[in-house]
């Protein structure tokens, strides 16, 4: 398929409290691999089966949160091109040098209305899944805990959120794949720069900048209930599931890790193409919409970001 030049999310980085607790529950209970540290602290990961370097940076800090997601473009002139349709939104935008995060080619950075940072690259060094590319084997041996395979989407909250989402939809050619809407307000969008029902996410929310979630992908149901036994074997804070959305018809489970940052760990059942319908959900149906046995919403679930 034709896809845009935004190939799919490349990394977040995120603020944590404690950088070896973290490093113990994003390798030991998620299954994420080490693979190098900086001279500020920052401890690089990847999920199993990413070949990329890393697509997480743990981030010594005194608050949880999101210090910035980045999206992998297809080639550099890409990068060029949307560095230019950034500033044509009106959105200010800076050159981070290469190997400024180990590894990661030169990044094109801003701030997108909301109040989010997003980087986007061109170039990562790639160290492989473990597996060789000549008759690969479908799964690697050496993965622990919930055997995390790749680092999805985020939901994030934002003030500014139709400006958000306009952003994201004519400057980084992201397409709505499903929304909420109350009357003529969304309450939020799920967008996709590729097959999979979202890339990223966005909700209305009153303060810019926040992290809802940060979600990885699972093989099946059955690894979902499985991480939801990890949960309880490690005591990992739960925040709600297993159970399934119905917006993008995700089998999922939330938790939090030692800081406060929510996770979420899913298996996806959707897909769609540039020709799908978006699909709506009203927000008297939000229930069903986000927990689709329970039909109801959570209240901690709405309101806790990070
Ligand atoms: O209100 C939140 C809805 C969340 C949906 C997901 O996290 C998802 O589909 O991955
Ligand atoms: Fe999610």
């Amino acid at each position: 398929m034709a896809m845009t030049g935004i190939l799919r999310p490349g990394h977040v980085q995120l603020r944590v409290l404690d950088i070896d607790e973290a490093v113990t529950h994003y390798c030991d209970n998620m299954g994420l691999i080490e693979t190098d540290r900086d001279d500020q602290g920052r401890v690089y990961l990847k999920c199993w089966d990413e070949h990329d370097k890393f697509s997480v940076v743990l981030e010594p800090s005194d608050t949880s949160g999101m210090n910035h997601m980045a999206f992998k473009v297809r080639t550099e002139q890409d990068l060029w091109r949307f560095e230019s349709n950034v500033k044509n939104f009106g959105v200010e935008t800076t050159r981070i040098p290469a190997g400024e995060l180990n590894g990661c080619g030169e990044r094109v950075s801003f701030v997108a209305p909301g109040g989010h940072r997003f980087d986007l690259y061109a170039v990562k060094e790639s160290v492989g899944n473990g597996i060789p590319t000549t008759n690969p084997a479908p799964w690697s041996e050496d993965t622990v805990g919930m055997k995390a395979i790749r680092f999805d989407h985020c939901l994030l909250y934002g003030d500014d959120h139709d400006e958000e989402v306009r952003f994201f939809v004519e400057a980084l050619e992201f397409e709505l794949a499903e929304q909420v809407v109350d009357g003529e307000t969304q309450i939020a969008a799920f967008l996709s720069c590729s097959t999979k029902a979202h890339d990223i996410a966005f909700i209305r929310h009153g303060e810019p900048g926040k992290l809802h979630h940060a979600s990885f992908l699972l093989g099946s149901w059955e690894q979902v209930l499985r991480a939801a036994d990890i949960i309880s074997m490690k005591d990992i804070p739960l925040d709600v599931g297993p159970t399934r959305h119905g917006l993008t018809r995700g089998m999922t489970i939330y938790y939090f890790d030692p800081s406060g940052n929510r996770n979420e760990v899913f298996a996806e059942d959707s897909y769609r193409y540039p020709d799908s319908p978006v699909l709506t959900w009203t927000a008297d149906n939000s229930g069903q919409a986000i927990f689709y046995h329970s039909r109801t919403m959570v209240e901690s679930f709405m309101a806790v970001v990070s």
